[in-house]
């Protein structure tokens, strides 16, 4: 048997839509496989109630088809499902990296990558990459048609998830077909401003780099309080703040010793919308760890 633990992550950054990813150093799945004749799936921990054991609906379950590799697959949810922290993804990766261990199948992380995508893909319906890459390779990651590059980074951050459901597929729908070329020459510039602060590690440059204003304004309207909680961040100093993933959590970055007051200040403003959250102080971590 082998244990894998694999962090939750966030997508997007605002500026890098489907292409962007960061791991976060908490929360996390801890999966553990052991070989076995066909494959079969144990969910417990965070909203394991909402999610499948079927191997054909759970993504670990394309995950050790993709890799040829049947096992028992016990699943420890650390991440919340439908939280915009890659739940899903977070398992998909851990299995991912634990299973090309037990069968020695000698993929490199970064070809596990696409592997862990097609998880993705069950739940849905396009295999995207933002999420399963900085699970598997830590970091701030940057996903294109062409491969996926990464760079180690640490920049402080607070993910404040509500207790609101919002899944993927929804928010995917309510993303504008078009955008103008104003729009598109301010998302260029965000998001190269974004990169270099990761290169930095300047928290400053990857705050100002989150703004966007194509992809996040029509999905903050499936998050009560949105709008006012990231006012709130932002007196509280966050650098910058804007939807995780495809929502709801919402995502602040911020420099070192701030994340306390951040999170706090989220955590009350969704109150005085009437909605419970909960808020992780953390940073840009490590990806995928084998035990
Ligand atoms: N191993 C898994 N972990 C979490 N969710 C899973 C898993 N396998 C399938 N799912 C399904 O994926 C959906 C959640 O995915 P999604 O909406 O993308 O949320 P998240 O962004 O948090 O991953 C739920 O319908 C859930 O039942
Ligand atoms: N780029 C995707 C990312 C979805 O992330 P999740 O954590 O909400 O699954 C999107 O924005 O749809």
């Amino acid at each position: 048997m082998l244990t894998v633990r694999a962090p939750a992550t966030s997508a997007n950054l605002g500026s890098g839509f489907d292409v962007f990813g960061v791991a976060l150093e908490r929360p996390a799945d801890v999966v553990r496989v052991s070989k076995a004749d066909r494959t079969t799936i144990e969910v417990t921990g965070a909203g394991s109630q909402f999610i499948p054991e079927d191997p054909d609906k759970n993504t670990v379950g394309a995950v050790a088809e993709a890799l040829e590799a049947p096992a028992h697959i016990q699943i420890d949810k650390g991440v919340r499902p439908a939280s915009g922290l890659g739940s899903s993804a977070a398992s998909a990766a851990a299995a991912a990296v634990g299973l090309n261990e037990l069968y020695d199948r000698g993929y490199t992380r970064e070809e596990l990558v696409p592997i862990a995508a097609k998880g993705e893909a069950v739940v849905s319906g396009d295999a995207h990459d933002d999420n399963v890459a900085p699970s598997i390779l830590g970091g701030f990651t940057i996903a294109t048609e062409s491969g996926v590059r990464q760079v180690d980074a640490s920049i402080p951050l607070v993910a404040c998830l509500p207790d609101i459901v919002v899944s993927t597929r929804d928010a995917r729908r309510v993303v504008p077909e078009h955008a103008r070329v104003d729009q598109l020459v301010e998302t260029v510039g965000n998001a190269a401003t974004l990169t270099t602060g990761m290169h930095r590690d300047d928290p400053g440059l990857v705050g100002e780099g989150m703004h966007d204003t194509v992809v996040t304004p029509a999905r903050a309207k499936l998050i009560d309080g949105y709008e006012s909680v990231r006012e709130a961040a932002l007196e509280a100093g966050a650098t910058g703040v804007t939807i995780s993933g495809a929502g709801p959590t919402v995502i602040a970055a911020c420099y070192e010793g701030s994340q306390r007051a951040i999170a706090s200040a989220m955590l009350d403003t969704f109150g005085e919308h009437g909605v419970d959250a909960r808020a992780y102080q953390s940073r840009i971590g490590r990806g995928a760890q084998i035990f």
